[in-house]
């Protein structure tokens, strides 16, 4: 089969449902316990052929990015790139392009979902036949989140990130999220816990039910990062208050380090009505659903 000659992946927000940090390692990172799932938008990375590596932005959140080599798409796209001249074809390059929908620093992963998407599109694109776990280690090195975002679907993840472990699934359920505007560093936030041993999440059900039985089982569950983050970012918790009391919401946590909230909703009809009711009081928060 000719390689293609151009390819689209999609990059979403990564939900941290619930969080709890369970330790420290020597070298810092925090073990984590934490259910993870996916919003069905966020960013795109697409890639062309050519002779050298080069990134464009477009989107809403492109002013807020530099388009540089600190970009996590050209840190992946150089670790994959390097991985293909190490077996001796040429240094392969790309044409990318990273359409920037969701905000920097805000807790859903931005820069791990599109360094995820970068080396997706990149293995088809130069044809560098790495396989999931191959690929999975190169992503683990450009960030924590990365090989959850190689997965791309609901999961239990441990270690710093490393370990995926799918589930069978979750209940349907709509999305709202909001960010009330405020980029937050993920380890200033880490550097704020208190408690570095906390217990690792509650037994998982074989199966959720519906999704008021996923709500109880979070109800059980925390984001540990939440009390910190809002030490940092007041706003946090007046975003979940206002989630929380619209009609139809079923359960409201941060997600991540903060500062963006989710929101649980029955269906799409109750989201969107959530949704703009959101962005009609507070017209300078970001709003998705
Ligand atoms: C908070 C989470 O988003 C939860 O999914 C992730 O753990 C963070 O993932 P990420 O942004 O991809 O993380 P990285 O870029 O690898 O690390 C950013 C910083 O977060 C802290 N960090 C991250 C992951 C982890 N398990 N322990 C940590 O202590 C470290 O200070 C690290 O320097
Ligand atoms: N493509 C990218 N998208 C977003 N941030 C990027 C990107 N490339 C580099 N960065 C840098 O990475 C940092 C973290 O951004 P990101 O949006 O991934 O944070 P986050 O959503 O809090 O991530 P997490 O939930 O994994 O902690 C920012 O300081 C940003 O400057």
């Amino acid at each position: 089969m000719p390689a293609p000659d151009h390819v689209a992946e999609p990059a979403p927000a990564k939900l941290n449902l619930a969080l709890h940090v369970t330790g420290r390692r020597p070298d810092g990172y925090h073990s984590l316990d934490m259910l993870v799932a996916f919003a069905p938008f966020g960013d795109r990375v697409t890639a062309e052929p050519a002779e050298t590596l080069s990134l464009a932005l477009t989107g809403c959140f492109a002013a807020g990015l530099s388009a540089g080599l600190d970009n996590l798409v050209l840190r992946a796209a150089g670790a994959l790139a390097d991985r293909v001249a190490a077996r001796g074809r040429p240094r392969p390059g790309a044409r990318l392009t990273l359409d920037k929908a969701l905000p920097v620093a805000s807790g859903i992963g931005g820069g791990s979902a599109d360094a995820a998407a970068t080396l997706k599109a990149l293995n088809r694109l130069w044809d560098a036949g790495l396989n999931d776990a191959d690929l999975a280690a190169l992503g683990l090195a450009l960030g924590a989140d990365v090989p959850m975002c190689l997965a791309g679907r609901p999961a239990r993840v441990s270690g710093i990130g490393e370990t995926v472990a799918p589930l069978a699934g979750l209940p349907d359920f709509a999305l709202v999220l909001v960010n009330p505007g405020v980029p937050v560093a993920t380890p200033d936030v880490f550097r704020g816990l208190d408690r570095r041993d906390n217990p690792p999440l509650p037994a998982l059900p074989a199966q959720f039910a519906d999704l008021d039985h996923l709500a109880r089982w979070l109800g059980e569950t925390r984001n540990d990062l939440r009390a910190p983050a809002i030490g940092l970012v007041p706003a946090v918790a007046e975003a979940e208050r206002a989630l929380a009391a619209c009609p139809g919401c079923r359960f409201a946590r941060m997600s991540g380090s903060g500062a963006t909230v989710f929101g649980l909703f029955p269906d799409r009809i109750a989201a969107a009505g959530a949704a703009h009711a959101l962005r009609r009081t507070f017209p300078h928060w970001w709003v998705a659903d």
